[in-house]
């Protein structure tokens, strides 16, 4: 107990480490509510990287928050997102804008010769990442999809074990993430981007990537076909809304060597009892069955307040491991997945080797298997954008 609550206190408040020669520059565009997280407390103890600026469109807006986290540079108003990307000493953009802005703002900041660390999911569409992920290649600059579940040492032991062949042939991987109204960034607000279909909403896009992420990283391989597919509407907004906006997501995925894969999300996880007034416990698990046996990973979205993974064999003992930090060090037990994730980030910007990586390819095939699980269930997919880069942003490679 005392354990958790010593990680806890320093994952939310660490101690700000004095920052290095070569520090990089981060500006974050919009005062988005998830960045304190994402980058913000992160940041405080990581030697090489520093919040220089934020942009919002509000002046009052962009103004309190660069005081609440003590951000040097405000941009604001109709051109603050441009002028923040047109500011000469930030090496790095943080992306947290609405889904349905990353393709637009992406190739903008990677337009001006920035790094990006790019919200979940990349884009609304596949075509569109794949355009990103290109383009960042071919400026030379480094783009990471903020999948930050991937990062933690949790996930990737589970993923050492499975390819370690202990357990035999893998057969098949579930992943869930569900959770009760108020557990997620939406809160109260039934007007929240993710319920926005322009906007890239739909839980999906939102919860279900982290999900189908985690199955098709363990079964290290891209699905062939989507066996089945069904969502729960919104119970709220216009008609339109409700015919492609999701609240819950659940898939069946056919993978090679006859794998199979389920994923589930849901972000008004229904309650149970009488009238289900009762709250569910959220269900955050991967879980992984081979032919010898069956490994469990509870909580992989935050495994730093707790998580457990349970290796049962067929024939032989049941164990339980914990991995807070790599195994040759690397880490703190109380780095959230998104300290890790700046770490690999920082490292690759860096040229050092990170301890794990989600490559372009990766984050180009969660989102055509995101749209193919939209287009089985019938909600159809989320809209490309219509931002089109000038043609000399095209050609420059500089
Ligand atoms: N990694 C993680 O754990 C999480 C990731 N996310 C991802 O982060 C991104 C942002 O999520 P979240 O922080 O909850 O979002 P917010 O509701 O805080 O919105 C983010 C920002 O979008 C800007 N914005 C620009 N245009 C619009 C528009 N037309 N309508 C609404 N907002 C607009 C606002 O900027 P301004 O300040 O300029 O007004 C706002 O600050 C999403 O991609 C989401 O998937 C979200 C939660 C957790
Ligand atoms: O990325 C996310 O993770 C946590 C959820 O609260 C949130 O809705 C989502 O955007």
């Amino acid at each position: 107990m005392f354990e958790f609550i010593g990680r806890l206190s320093k994952a939310f408040n660490p101690t700000p480490v004095p920052k290095s020669d070569g520090v990089l520059r981060c500006g974050i565009l919009g005062a988005a509510k998830i960045a304190p997280l994402a980058v913000i407390i992160p940041t405080k103890s990581h030697s090489e990287f520093i919040i220089s600026a934020v942009a919002a469109r509000s002046k009052d807006k962009a103004e309190a928050f660069a005081k609440k986290h003590g951000i040097e540079k405000v941009y604001s108003g109709a051109t603050g997102y441009q002028d923040l990307l047109d500011d000469k000493d930030i090496d790095v953009i943080y992306n947290p804008l609405p889904n349905g802005l990353h393709y637009e703002w992406t190739l903008k900041a990677l337009a001006a010769g920035k790094h990006v660390l790019l919200e979940k999911p990349s884009t609304n569409t596949e075509e569109e990442a794949r355009i990103l992920f290109e383009y960042a290649d071919k400026k030379g600059l480094v783009l990471l999809e903020a999948a930050h579940s991937r990062f933690h040492p949790a996930f990737i032991r589970v993923k050492e074990i499975i390819d370690s062949g202990e357990l035999g042939k893998l057969k098949n991987v579930k992943s869930t993430l569900c959770v009760p109204r108020m557990m997620v960034g939406e809160g109260k607000n039934d007007n929240d981007i993710r319920y926005q279909l322009e906007l890239g909403g739909g839980i999906m896009m939102d919860m279900g990537c982290y999900t189908l992420m985690a199955v098709r990283t363990t079964i290290g391989a891209e699905p062939l076909s989507v066996i089945s597919a069904s969502a729960t509407p919104i119970a709220f907004g216009t008609e339109e809304q409700r015919k492609t906006i999701d609240i819950g997501t659940e898939a069946a995925l056919a993978f090679p060597s006859d794998v199979t894969a389920e994923i589930q999300c849901h972000s008004r996880w229904p309650g149970w009892g009488p009238f289900g007034l009762l709250p569910r416990y959220p269900d955050v698990k991967l879980e992984a069955t081979c032919e010898g046996g069956k490994i469990t990973l509870d909580n992989f979205v935050v495994p730093t307040l707790y998580h457990k993974i349970q290796v049962v064999p067929i024939n032989g003992k049941k164990r339980t491991e914990w991995a807070y930090t790599f195994k040759d060090g690397t880490g703190e037990d109380w780095w959230l997945t998104y300290r890790y994730q700046l770490e690999a980030f920082v490292d690759k910007i860096k040229g050092r080797q990170p301890k794990t990586w989600i490559t372009g390819e990766e984050s180009i095939g969660n989102m055509k298997w995101i749209e193919e699980i939209y287009k089985a269930t019938g909600f159809g997919v989320r809209p490309k954008s219509s931002f089109v880069l000038s043609e000399a942003d095209v050609a420059s490679t500089a």
